[in-house]
């Protein structure tokens, strides 16, 4: 039998790093293959280009969300406005519909 267990890393992007670093930024939006993350874990954050060690963060909820509902409450939690947040959602994600919120806090 299989026992699958929560992850415990997450890559962002570099230039996102400094924002999760901070607290500044407090959800990420990933697709279903990102989405496994298990409420009340502990995770490592690294950069996804050079795979370096940024801080932790604590998994507070995973929320399925359809890519026409993210909306500004989502933007400011990302600290990227809605104009830009959508845009890259589509760039990293073309083909998706379906996302989840991944919503976290910063381990001081
Ligand atoms: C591998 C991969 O896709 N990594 C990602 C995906 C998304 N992000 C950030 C960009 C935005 O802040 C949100 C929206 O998806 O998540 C990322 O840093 N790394």
């Amino acid at each position: 039998m299989t026992v699958n267990q929560a992850p415990t890393k997450i890559t962002f992007f570099e230039w996102l790093t400094p924002l999760v670093a901070s607290g500044k930024k407090t959800i990420t939006i990933r697709d279903e293959s990102e989405s496994h993350y298990v409420p009340g874990t502990r995770v490592d954050v690294h950069t996804l280009e050079k795979d370096e060690y940024v801080c932790q963060i604590d998994i507070v909820s995973v929320e399925k969300i359809g890519f026409d509902d993210i909306n500004e409450e989502h933007a400011a939690q990302e600290f990227i406005p809605l104009e830009e947040l959508k845009p890259l959602i589509r760039e990293i994600y073309p083909n998706d519909e379906d996302f989840y919120v991944i919503t976290y806090t910063l381990v001081a």
